[in-house]
């Protein structure tokens, strides 16, 4: 059962303790209590429950997938998520939500992309009314697809909750921290934490702070699992034990006019009830809604010379059924040692067969001296060249050999990376926040080419030999 610190109010919405307790673990079954005794022992469907609370189960993946797959909860609750009335277009509609990507709703380009950040409105706009999709691939009506959203909002979402019938959310928050109350319970999640809210599941979101800007990966058909850790064994990377699954809270009181929002192909549509969905006294389960604070991620890389493939940054991969090959890696790039010799330790050039996009949380960008900036965002698609820029390669070049160690501080980009090509909202390609001179940044980049090598040797020379360093710091 939760214990309850004090209660805080910041901003608007309802109050919420200093500080939550959480479960902790990733995938696992568990059980929590708001109220000692309210979870039925030994089945799941008792005849009547304890304390005659209604049982509903949530199924996030088919009655009939393979164990190892199968994520469900059983939810006791004060009264069912059923008790509504008929669902009904939202009006006035949103518009800017896509989750089928067509050409009616969507185009496509493989010219590098880069967005600034978006300007926080200045008139009221909660979480619902200030996402909008960016991009995506595929379709929610068919289980298998993508979309990357982003939100500006200024309030917190009052006597409604959102859910999302098309796909799970991954919520990176950029600026202002998320309270956000679900049926498992609350979660607080500050900007170098995530969230992901499973399909399905109803929740608010608070907005203590007010301002707030943010990022949403949207996967439909699969979920989020951790990667595979491969020869890196069995430590590393996200830890199980770091994710944080809400505990069982729930509020009784009657609310007349609560609306659901449900979010179902792409389109908004409302339900009114008399009561907060917020009513689940008791859960049992492993599919449900949790946080993860980044700055736990125990990197890997490299220790001898190259730069490695981002993939070894994964946080969490939503797989496809073609081994190793995503429908979308959530990476990090966060801040840690670069130790190389003899290696071009920013990110190399390259053209991927999978499409990335990226944002920034914090700080700078180890490819990108100017104009991706914290709260922006860029689209690099299908095999679209892409690469440090000119004055990144620039100074690298000029600082000559570095060996030992060097702290990259001060940053936490991400990138989500699909295997399908993304089609692109035109509410994206016509922002204002677009920088249209994107591809000014690599324009410069010259031929250093000499066929005698000479600038070469001149590089490698410069401040020594790695092998001298290294030696001078061991003795
Ligand atoms: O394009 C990017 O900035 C992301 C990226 C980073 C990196 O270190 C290697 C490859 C890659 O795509
Ligand atoms: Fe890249």
């Amino acid at each position: 059962m939760e214990r309850e610190s004090k209660a805080v109010s910041k901003g608007d919405g309802p109050d919420f303790p200093a500080e939550l307790e959480y479960e902790s673990g990733f995938g696992n079954h568990m059980a929590s209590e708001a109220i000692p005794g309210a979870l039925p022992q030994g089945q799941n469907s008792p005849l009547v429950c304890p304390y005659g609370l209604y049982a509903e189960q949530i199924s996030g993946t088919s009655f009939t997938a393979p164990r190892k797959l199968n994520l469900r909860s059983w939810l006791y609750r004060i009264k069912p998520s059923v008790t509504h009335e008929p669902f009904k277009p939202r009006v006035p509609g949103h518009g800017k939500l896509v989750s089928e990507f067509n050409q009616s709703n969507s185009s496509t380009t493989p010219t590098q992309l880069r967005w600034k950040p978006e300007d926080i409105p200045h008139s009221p706009t909660d979480f619902i009314d200030g996402l909008y999709t960016v991009c995506g691939a595929g379709s929610s009506f068919l289980r298998d697809g993508f979309a990357i959203h982003m939100y500006t909002a200024n309030k917190s979402m009052d006597n409604c909750a959102f859910c999302n019938a098309d796909g799970d959310f991954l919520i990176v928050p950029q600026e202002g921290r998320l309270w956000i109350t679900t049926e498992c319970g609350r979660l607080q999640v500050s900007p170098g934490e995530i969230a992901v809210l499973p399909q399905g599941f109803r929740f608010s979101v608070n907005l203590p702070d007010g301002p707030s800007r943010g990022y949403v990966a949207e996967v439909f058909g699969t979920h989020f699992q951790l990667p595979d850790l491969g020869p890196i064994g069995a430590n590393g990377l996200a830890a199980p034990r770091d994710f944080l699954v809400p505990k069982a809270w729930f509020e009784e009181s009657s609310c007349p006019g609560y609306t659901i929002v449900q979010k179902f192909g792409g389109e908004l549509f409302t339900a009114r009830q008399d009561f907060s969905p917020f009513n689940v006294v008791a859960w049992h389960g492993n599919y449900v809604p949790y946080k993860y604070d980044l700055s736990k991620f125990c990197p890997y890389n490299t220790v001898l010379f190259d730069h490695s493939d981002p993939s070894i940054n994964t946080v969490l991969t939503a797989p496809t059924d073609k081994p190793g090959v995503a429908l979308l890696d959530f990476v990090i790039f966060p801040p840690r040692w670069l130790v190389a010799e003899h290696t071009f330790r920013p990110p190399y050039y390259h053209r991927n067969c999978m499409t990335e996009f990226m944002g920034l949380i914090h700080g700078g960008y180890e490819a990108k001296a100017d104009g991706f900036l914290p709260g922006g965002a860029s689209l690099h698609s299908c095999m679209t060249p892409h690469g440090p820029d000119t004055k990144t390669y620039e100074a690298t070049i000029s600082r000559g050999n570095e060996a030992g160690p060097h702290r990259i501080t001060d940053t936490m980009a991400f990138m989500f990376e699909s295997f399908l090509m993304p089609r692109i909202c035109p509410w994206a390609l016509e922002s204002p926040f677009m920088d249209p001179d994107y591809y000014q940044c690599w324009i410069g980049l010259k031929s250093h080419f000499q066929r005698d090598g000479a600038n070469e040797k001149d590089i490698n020379n410069r401040n020594g030999h790695d092998e001298t360093k290294i030696g001078a710091h061991h003795g």
